[in-house]
């Protein structure tokens, strides 16, 4: 990297995971452009975290990302050097009582988002020869029962990440990180139900939910120098949860651990 300021871009950056990962690309000397709608939390990243701008923005809204994205090529002066794409919503619902509102707006948030984003950093991230992590799930690398809108939404950034790779990967790298379940307030219904995270923490070979810092870490070494030959991958932050299946505990013993 020669001089200047390195300029990243982090959607859903107020809260849980996202808000990670701007502390953590903060405490890497980034300047960090934060999209998301909670106004709220968006003013205590501004006074908080050193050189750290919100926008108030919704990532679904072409305007609102173009605006973001607008700030961050003025900071980094036409070039920008790495962008997160994180802001996601879920919602739990069997297929059968699905809607169509609820299957776009998931589908808009958590994926169209990611193209958009990406769309409109791409010629600053060329010029800046930059990197772009998009934060995916566990649920996009294999189904998830109640969640088939989220599930194909997160599968479809994987695909994405992975053509983006073979088409731009001589300037910029694409990857994706596979969270599985991390203590935020996406996971607040596992989290307040001792009997839920018992049973939710049994098949999780670490035994306990990730914390946000464990997936910035991974985030920030995939736009680091040091993962400069890693293209084109998605990678699982989820304790082992993925990794293959666990012989079913009694429910006792699922109790002791909880
Ligand atoms: N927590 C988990 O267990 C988990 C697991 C796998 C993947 N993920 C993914 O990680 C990402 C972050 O989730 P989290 O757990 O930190 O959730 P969170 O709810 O704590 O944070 C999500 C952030 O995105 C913002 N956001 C939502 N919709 C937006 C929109 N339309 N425009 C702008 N901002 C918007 C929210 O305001 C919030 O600040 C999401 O993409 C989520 O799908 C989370
Ligand atoms: O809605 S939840 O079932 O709690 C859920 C589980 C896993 C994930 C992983 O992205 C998201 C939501």
């Amino acid at each position: 990297m020669t001089g200047g300021a390195r300029v990243a871009v982090v959607t859903g950056g107020a809260n849980g995971i996202g808000l990670a990962c701007v502390r953590r690309l903060s405490d890497d000397g980034f300047t960090v452009v934060v999209a998301d709608t909670d106004a709220e939390a968006g003013a205590r990243v501004t006074a908080e975290i050193p050189r750290a701008e919100f926008v108030a923005s919704d990532v679904r809204v072409r305007q609102d990302v173009d605006r973001v994205v607008g700030t961050a090529l003025e900071i980094g002066r036409g070039r920008l050097h790495a962008l997160v794409n994180n802001a996601g919503q879920t919602a739990r619902v069997r297929f059968a009582d699905s809607d169509e509102t609820t299957w776009r707006r998931l589908h808009d948030v958590n994926l169209h988002s990611v193209f958009s984003f990406t769309h409109a950093c791409l010629a600053g991230l060329t010029a800046g020869r930059g990197a772009v992590v998009s934060v995916a799930s566990v649920a996009g690398l294999v189904g998830a029962e109640d969640l088939s809108a989220y599930s194909s939404a997160k599968a479809g950034i994987i695909a994405l990440t992975r053509s983006l790779a073979l088409e731009h990967g001589d300037v910029i790298r694409f990857n994706a990180v596979c969270p599985g379940q991390i203590a935020t307030r996406m996971m607040a219904r596992v989290q307040a139900d001792d009997e839920l995270r018992a049973a939710v923490t049994a098949q999780i070979p670490a035994g306990r939910l990730g914390r946000p810092e464990e997936v910035a870490g991974v985030v920030a070494w995939l736009l680091s120098d040091g993962a400069g030959y890693v293209n084109g991958v998605a990678i699982a932050v989820d304790g082992g949860e993925s990794a293959g299946f666990r012989r079913p505990k009694p429910a006792a013993a699922v109790r002791r651990r909880g």
